[in-house]
């Protein structure tokens, strides 16, 4: 993106609030005048007409006479699952991040995360992008994973509530026990269907991991979460949770491989105590540390993946 381009901001903040205040999912319904939507919202009647003139030239709105709808653009970003540009919940997470964004300032002098009990958005918007971002690498990244494993492998997923990659492997026979934090957990095991040999564990991978042998331990994009520490002390147990011929895969950026691995450990500085993201040589030290013989990284659908081996 060009930095000059001050638009860009604008339209991302407006679209947002639009989403926030229930501007899109009324116009969904129902066809209504800026006067009708403004009572509709109890909103103010002049911000809502200033607002959607703005989301009628963006395109997001369309109007006849008087009344406004929601336009196909907008419809298929918020609204139509099947279509390519329906980006389900990224978008509003992305939106919830801007806050703390914006105290960067702070942070960079302080180097205290935005406090917590401050954070805009429920988890439910992170949860549910989470979910839909990995449907696509999910196939391949999961078949990656299993080369070589037992066909009915026994998969430990720490962080795996969003449930896409633990059903990716159940595609391809593995039985998953999730091990997710209680809220997630909460939320997510609704979705589960009766008979999937899925598994979902309430913990803190901080605190301990549930007792194995497990063929995989999947840490799919939780490495960025936590320092150096806690990632030692989480690949050791994951040694000691495995069967003998074990393995373990981190799904991650890795820093100094890319511009947004860079640009993602900000995000972890300012959302973190001590997050960020980590380069091929201290993972590979780490696994090392723990016992596991690390492969060079590969990058599968766009998702770069490292694997160690107990033999
Ligand atoms: C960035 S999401 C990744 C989700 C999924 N594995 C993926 O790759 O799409 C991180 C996940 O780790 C979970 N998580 C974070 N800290 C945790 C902890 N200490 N113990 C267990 N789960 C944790 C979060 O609740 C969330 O589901």
């Amino acid at each position: 993106m060009n930095i000059n381009n001050f638009e860009f901001p604008r339209e991302f903040l407006i679209v947002g609030a639009a989403v926030k205040t229930g501007i899109f999912q009324a116009l969904h319904k129902e066809a209504l005048t800026p006067e009708q939507l403004a009572q509709k919202l109890k909103a103010d009647p002049r911000a809502v007409w200033v607002v959607t003139e703005s989301l009628l030239e963006l395109g997001y709105l369309k109007q006849t006479d008087n009344v406004l709808k929601i336009s196909n653009q907008a419809n298929s970003m918020f609204y139509n699952p099947e279509s390519p540009d329906y980006n389900g919940f990224a978008f509003m997470h992305t939106y919830d991040l801007f806050t703390p964004w914006l105290g960067l300032p702070d942070t960079i002098i302080s180097g205290k995360p935005y406090p917590k009990e401050k954070k805009q958005g429920p988890p439910k918007n992170f949860i549910r992008a989470m979910s839909h971002i990995a449907q696509k690498s999910a196939p391949n990244v999961t078949a990656y994973c299993l080369e070589g494993l037992p066909r009915k492998s026994k998969i430990l997923d720490i962080g795996g509530g969003p449930l896409t990659y633990a059903r990716e492997f159940v595609k391809r026979g593995a039985s998953v026990t999730i091990l997710d934090l209680p809220a997630v957990i909460d939320m997510m095991q609704p979705d589960l269907l009766p008979g999937e040999p899925i598994t979902m564990l309430k913990g803190d991978f901080n605190e301990g991991l549930p007792d194995g042998p497990f063929d995989l331990i999947y840490l799919g994009n939780v490495c960025h979460i936590y320092g150096e520490k806690e990632n030692r002390r989480l690949f050791q147990r994951s040694a000691k949770a495995l069967s003998a011929e074990g393995r373990i895969a981190i799904i991650d950026m890795i820093r100094g491989t890319n511009v947004h691995a860079a640009l993602f450990a900000v995000n972890m500085l300012v959302n973190t105590e001590n997050g960020g993201t980590w380069t091929f040589e201290q993972y590979k030290e780490w696994l090392t540390d723990a016992g596991f013989k690390v492969k060079p990284y590969s990058e599968i659908s766009g998702r770069q993946i490292i694997t160690g081996d107990k033999q």
